[in-house]
């Protein structure tokens, strides 16, 4: 029956404010207006309904996703949306897009690396969207290793252009986004060659197709790389493969960056090449500003799987039925606590180290105005280490015994280790969850691909690593640690200090808490140098310690996001029972990660076996402090039941006859007798194989 609230009982007994909550979670009072209106104008818009996307084929699917975007464009146009408003309508759109690259990377890509007169030329055709843009960065045989890339621009001075030229097979583009079917433009990354001479790979504007008639222009080949994991999912998406056959463009073409008013590397009209001594490491200011978007986007995938695991949890009963009363919720199950309230955690420890990272883009920024740039490397460490972090504790696998990279054909047999969290939300979900209708095959399919795209998670590890070592060779030298590392600067206490956790309560003090982590982290990392040094080629060491330096990059991260959550709660919240709740979440995000990783914290003697038994005993306690709260806590998300997209989710726990008539529209259904019956069931059935068309 519509209309009734199946999980209001639920919702009573929550010992929080929602609403208070709500505006905590969105970021503040106006974020949530903004957020809450713009969610609710996509939802009512049934132009905007995606509950047939996994049963389109692929050129329909795409057909539907241009309408889409393109009629969200309109939609933002006709009511005058700003860019705020405009991006929250994208995003709960909820399709990939060809967009997603032009709003989310080519536009970023000119004003992080253009020159004035080149933002001029280009911003306002882009922002109009006259032109659409994509990041031409990967090819077919180097994605990670970016000085690689074989793609070259070689300067014609004659002509003052740049030949654009594909020489390889392996040279051409392969991946990015939008660029197979939609992209007029793109920013194409090329090695730039001058006189003969050989300056790495710098970004270039380049014409792909006609503004006219959209063919590619002379020169070019270009087209979709085919179907994708999953169906529907990142399948919207253009991800293409691009050929140069030595194409010209204007020397202005190329991306010339300019950082307040001085020049970090120029081509002349007669080819040589002028460059500053401002550090390169000055692309990190876009690059801290995409990977912000990622943690904030691992915040929203995996709140949306919590929200849809955590509703059905409630709603769905399994044995325990006494003298004929109801079931056990399997939410009540300590084992489905365990596995579920720590993701709860980590959607809200994501969401917070995402707003954090959104004020260090900014302070980030201010200093590169100031031409400061000590904190630079330290925020690029920081901003690759939680990308990694947050989008593989969302979507892949980095186990507390040993670190893999993900390939989505081998996650089966990986499984026992996996903690990965939209999986688990969907075996939380028993076998309803593997259902398209329930959203999570889908959420999955679309969100694993993070792990990779910005940057491969272990790579970024290592760089991370990297980071870190060069930290601890420094310690003695005077210089002082900054920002996330700046606890190294206490490595001598750090490295010999005595965790004083006698009782499990003491567990509930942050300092018990953060000292344990900071200890951790600290003796990881030199216990790493140690063993580095141990070799006469620094660079074969650090190739043959790869998986210890990576787990020692996890630990700073874990370390970097329980910090922050902590420094939240430091501030002022209000609404009644929310800064409570919060805390009680912060504990469990922190518990459960010494509990998963109780080897590190035991071997690094951080602390006693005994006082880890006490921790894990702390948080089976916790767990009961979760629970009363567990579904306001998602109801904080403030989600529309059209972005979460799941029968199982539904805000009312109406569940069974949703799903009972969501059966019926599958087309399978359309007839009760089969397509294919005539032909190869009846002569089964009949015996009459021999003469059957097969
Ligand atoms: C859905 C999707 C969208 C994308 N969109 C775009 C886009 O818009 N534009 C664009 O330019 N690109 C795009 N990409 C490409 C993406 O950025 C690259 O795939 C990514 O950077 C990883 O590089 P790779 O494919 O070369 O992986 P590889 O580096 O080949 O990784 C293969 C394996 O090798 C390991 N490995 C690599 N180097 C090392 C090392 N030094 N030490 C230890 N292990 C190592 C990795 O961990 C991984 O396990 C997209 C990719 C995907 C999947």
């Amino acid at each position: 029956m519509d209309g009734v609230d199946y999980l209001a009982d639920e919702r009573s007994k929550a010992q929080f404010d929602v609403d208070e909550l709500k505006i905590v979670w969105a970021g503040s009072p106006h974020a949530f207006e903004v957020s809450d209106r713009i969610s609710r104008l996509v939802a009512s818009d049934p132009a905007f309904r995606k509950d047939n996307r996994p049963m389109l084929g692929r050129k329909e699917l795409f057909k539907n996703t241009l309408r889409k975007a393109t009629y969200a464009w309109k939609r933002i146009i006709e009511l005058r949306l700003n860019e705020e408003e405009a991006s929250k309508l994208r995003f709960y759109v909820d399709e990939p897009a060809f967009t997603d690259l032009h709003w989310g990377m080519f536009v970023p890509a000119i004003k992080g690396q253009g020159t004035d007169e080149q933002q001029q030329k280009w911003l306002p055709l882009a922002y109009k969207m006259q032109i659409i843009g994509c990041y031409a960065q990967t090819e077919l045989g180097h994605g990670s290793n970016v000085q690689g890339l074989e793609t070259t621009a070689t300067f014609d001075p004659q002509t003052d252009e740049f030949i654009i030229h594909s020489p390889t097979l392996t040279s051409s583009k392969w991946w990015p986004g939008g660029l197979g079917k939609i992209s007029t433009h793109g920013v194409v990354y090329a090695r730039l060659i001058t006189d003969g001479q050989d300056h790495g790979v710098h970004g270039f504007i380049v014409q792909l197709r006609s503004l006219d008639d959209h063919s590619p222009l002379p020169g070019i080949t270009v087209g979709d790389i085919g179907m994708k994991f999953g169906n529907g999912a990142y399948n919207t998406m253009d991800n293409g493969v691009l050929r140069f056959d030595h194409v010209r463009i204007p020397r202005d073409q190329m991306l010339m960056r300019f950082v307040g008013k001085e020049l970090v590397f120029q081509v002349t009209r007669d080819g040589k090449v002028k460059q500053s001594n401002v550090p390169r490491q000055l692309v990190y200011g876009t690059m801290v500003f995409v990977r912000q978007t990622i943690v904030a986007d691992a915040s929203c995938a995996i709140s949306r799987a919590v929200c849809i695991a955590t509703r059905y949890s409630a709603v769905r009963r399994q044995f325990g039925s006494q003298n004929g009363g109801a079931e056990t919720q399997v939410i009540d199950y300590k084992t489905q606590q365990n596995r579920l309230f720590p993701l709860l955690a980590s959607a809200y420890a994501f969401r917070f180290v995402g707003e954090w990272l959104k004020w260090l883009y900014t302070d980030v920024t201010q200093r590169l105005q100031a031409n400061d740039f000590s904190t630079l490397p330290e925020a690029h460490a920081c901003t690759a280490g939680l990308k990694s972090l947050t989008t593989s504790a969302t979507a892949a696998a980095l186990s507390s015994a040993a670190t893999f990279s993900f390939g989505i054909f081998s996650y089966t047999c990986l499984h026992h280790i996996l903690k990965d969290a939209i999986e688990e939300c969907r075996k939380l979900c028993g076998g309803h969850g593997y259902l398209c209708t329930s959203g999570l095959p889908e959420l999955f399919a679309v969100y694993v691909p993070a792990c990779t795209y910005e940057g491969d998670n272990i790579v970024l590890l290592l760089q991370v690593a990297r980071f870190l070592m060069k930290t601890v060779s420094q310690l003695g030298s005077g210089k002082k640690p900054v920002g996330t590392t700046a606890y190294m600067g206490r490595a001598e206490h750090l490295l010999q200090c005595q965790c004083d956790v006698q009782r499990a309560e003491d567990w509930l003090k942050p300092s018990a808490i953060l000292e344990a982590f900071e200890a951790r982290a600290t003796r990881m990392s030199v216990a790493c140098a140690r063993n580095l040094s141990k070799f006469k080629n620094q660079e074969e060491g650090f190739l043959e310690l790869q998986a210890d330096l990576v787990e020692a990059a996890v630990a700073h991260c874990q370390l970097i996001v329980v910090s922050k959550f902590i420094e939240k709660l430091q501030q002022d919240i209000p609404g009644n029972g929310v800064k409570q709740v919060l805390g009680v979440l912060c504990n469990v995000y922190a518990l459960n990660i010494l509990h998963k990783h109780l080897g590190d914290f035991l071997s690094t003697g951080c602390i006693t076996p005994k006082q880890g038994s006490l921790a894990s005993e702390q948080l089976r306690s916790l767990y009961s402090q979760v629970r009363p709260n567990a579904i306001a806590l998602v109801d904080a998300f403030n989600y529309t039941d059209h972005y979460l997209g799941s029968v199982l989710g539904r805000y009312d726990g109406n569940v069974y006859p949703k799903l009972y008539e969501e059966a019926w529209k599958d087309p399978l259904n359309d007839t009760v007798v089969p397509d294919g019956y005539h032909e190869y069931i009846r002569p089964l059935l009949k015996q009459q194989l021999r003469t059957a068309r097969l």
